[in-house]
């Protein structure tokens, strides 16, 4: 039976060779000069004046079906940022979770904050289209590439300006794919092959993460005491997607997350705001 991230990158295959007949590759290289220059997700999510969320804007994943069929992406990216956010992250996946890549330029037309383009990377085209279509940064999940792919897609984004967020399940992806062609590592705290949620993989990863990279804890995060807890382990960045997006009003879900994030970090002897 294929899981879940199998028939995504099936599907993934067949979606970019359509596209590189429609858009080749040296038309897409003319659009690559999108008028700002990427802005460092990394340093953003390192920011002491900023708390480290990565609001996503996701309408519906294969675990939850539809999230928000109506928020649009103008008015939640903005609001997002307004409560705080360090960074957005942006599905631009549509035959799983919903999105377009056109979400993508709508909220980099918006915001000034550096924006992850969340999809399935298996090919040096669609990290061609990230750029061109406003990212700042990148997903290589290690689940479905190798250590040689995750190297030479790493190092393709850095030649464009592009920053890399490598996300991994467990040791062994861990073990099996660092490279120094990434920059940010990402623990999904998601089992994809039965959907169960558990922070407990975060920290259980923590401690095996060489400190070059900055670390932030993907998935399942519900509460601003998961994130202060997750701190204690060195996690910088916390990407939260469903937690907002399930709200009529993301961007307000937003606010009061990081409301109570703010007063809990008050509160705590060991961080200052
Ligand atoms: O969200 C899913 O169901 C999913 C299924 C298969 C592959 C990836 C999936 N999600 C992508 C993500 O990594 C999340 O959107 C992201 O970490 C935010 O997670 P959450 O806060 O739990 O929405």
């Amino acid at each position: 039976m294929p899981t879940i991230l199998d028939q995504i990158v099936a599907h993934k295959r067949q979606e970019v060779a359509d596209r590189k007949t429609i858009v080749p590759v040296k038309l897409l290289e003319r659009s690559l000069y999108f008028p700002s220059q990427p802005v460092s997700l990394r340093k953003y999510v390192q920011r002491d004046d900023l708390n480290g969320i990565i609001a996503e804007f996701k309408r519906r994943s294969p675990s939850k079906g539809m999230l928000n069929a109506y928020a649009p992406v103008e008015r939640t990216t903005i609001g997002y940022m307004q409560a705080g956010a360090s960074a957005l992250s942006v599905l631009t996946d549509s035959a799983f979770f919903g999105g377009k890549s056109e979400d993508l330029t709508t909220a980099r037309k918006f915001n000034f904050c550096p924006i992850l383009r969340k999809d399935f990377v298996i090919d040096e085209y669609q990290i061609l289209e990230a750029k061109s279509i406003g990212a700042d940064a990148i997903l290589l999940i290690a689940a479905i590439l190798t250590k040689e792919e995750v190297a030479q897609l790493g190092q393709f984004a850095h030649s464009l300006g592009l920053e890399v967020l490598l996300e991994v399940h467990d040791r062994a992806e861990l073990e099996r794919t660092v490279t120094p062609h990434v920059d940010l590592i990402g623990v999904n705290n998601r089992n994809l092959h039965d959907f169960t949620l558990s922070v407990e993989t975060s920290k259980e990863l923590a401690d095996l993460i060489p400190d070059d990279f900055v670390k932030v804890s993907e998935s399942g995060i519900s509460s601003a005491e998961t994130i202060m807890e997750l701190r204690q382990y060195g996690f910088e960045g916390f990407l939260i997607g469903e937690t907002f997006m399930k709200n009529s009003r993301p961007e307000k879900a937003c606010a009061a997350f990081i409301g109570e994030l703010k007063k809990l970090r008050t509160a705590s002897p060991a961080f200052t705001i």
